[in-house]
């Protein structure tokens, strides 16, 4: 479906993309994944015909992206890294514009808008100004105009980037029934937003390909850099008993460590709500000078016992 090879991109002296070589295929959803500055921008940017390589070639369902960029362009939808939207239009007259620009057929061209409104969940705002709309929804827009003409790949440049949770989850919701229907390729320099979507996970690092495979191969590389902080919470006794059963589990490193004064201040601010609700400012007053009361008797014990320590040091 898509072959990148020995793809190279200089800036002056400076090497963005390192021959880059790898290979996508159809119906699967793929991770560009990679730190700031890692290239992927600049990939996506050459894959979408955007910008020129310095070496290399790039083949989308066979046609050469440098030597028949309209046949190429015409199978990918583009999602840059800042949608190009126009802040003054509304969403239809947006979408309408984009359809014109992608020469889609003018008797074809409600029926597709139509479609990608549905899709991308924004009919409701088809008579907002791009101007007016929240992060999430001018993302959607950006996705449907990607959609317009129903391209078999699509390339998202950081789609999730600048969301608050809530909109990350529609997205990438709406990103993996994308994939159903459409070969998808996003980037991020997140890992956990990465695996969550991705069949296939292309890693790049300083222009260079450094990891291709499935997130779960991934993450089974990594295994042995596992660990698991395990809170135990009782009296001495129930800790020691917890650390001894552990450490008869095969192959297992427990490492012990004792309460900082924050999990004091927790314990002790639990044990004055009592789990009830803090109610009148009294009260609360109240609590805050028993707490405080307790925290200075918890840092005099604690520096009782490093004076006793320095002491026992002198007598020596
Ligand atoms: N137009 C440009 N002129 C000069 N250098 C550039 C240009 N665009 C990108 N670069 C450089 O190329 C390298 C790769 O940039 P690119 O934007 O492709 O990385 P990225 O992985 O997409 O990063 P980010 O996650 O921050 O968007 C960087 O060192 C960047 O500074």
């Amino acid at each position: 479906m898509i072959e990148v090879k020995d793809l190279v991109k200089r800036y002056s002296k400076n090497t963005a993309v390192d021959h880059l070589n790898f290979h996508v295929q159809k119906g699967q959803i793929y991770g560009f994944l990679g730190p700031n500055g890692a290239g992927k921008s600049t990939t996506m940017n050459m894959m979408t015909g955007y910008l020129a390589p310095t070496e290399g070639q790039i083949l989308i369902n066979g046609y050469d992206v440098a030597e028949e960029p309209m046949e190429a362009r015409k199978c990918i939808g583009y999602l840059p890294e800042i949608p190009p939207l126009y802040p003054d239009m509304t969403v239809l007259e947006y979408l309408r514009f984009a359809a014109e620009l992608k020469q889609l057929p003018k008797n074809e061209r409600s029926t597709e808008i139509e479609r990608v409104m549905d899709e991308t969940r924004i009919k409701d705002m088809e008579n907002r100004l791009i101007r007016h709309l929240s992060k999430g929804y001018k993302q959607r827009v950006g996705l449907a105009q990607a959609l317009l003409g129903d391209p078999e790949v699509l390339i998202l440049d950081e789609p999730m980037v600048g969301l608050d949770p809530k909109q990350i989850i529609e997205i990438r919701e709406l990103i993996r029934g994308l994939g159903q229907k459409h070969t998808v390729i996003l980037s991020s320099h997140i890992l956990s937003e990465i695996s969550s979507i991705c069949d296939h996970v292309l890693i790049i690092s300083n222009g260079k390909l450094v990891a291709s495979d499935t997130p779960e191969n991934l993450g089974s590389y990594m295994k042995h850099t596992d660990a698991m902080e395990l809170q135990v919470r009782g009296s001495k006794e129930v800790c020691e008993q917890a650390i001894e059963l552990l450490k008869q589990v095969k192959g297992l490193e427990v490492k012990t460590t004792t309460a900082t004064l924050e999990d004091v201040f927790l314990e002790l601010t639990n044990e004055e709500n009592n789990g009830n609700p803090k109610t009148t400012e009294e009260q609360e007053k109240t609590e805050r000078f028993s707490l405080r009361k307790k925290l200075r008797k918890t840092e005099e014990k604690e520096f009782s016992v490093k004076e006793t320590k320095s002491d026992e040091k002198e007598e020596k």
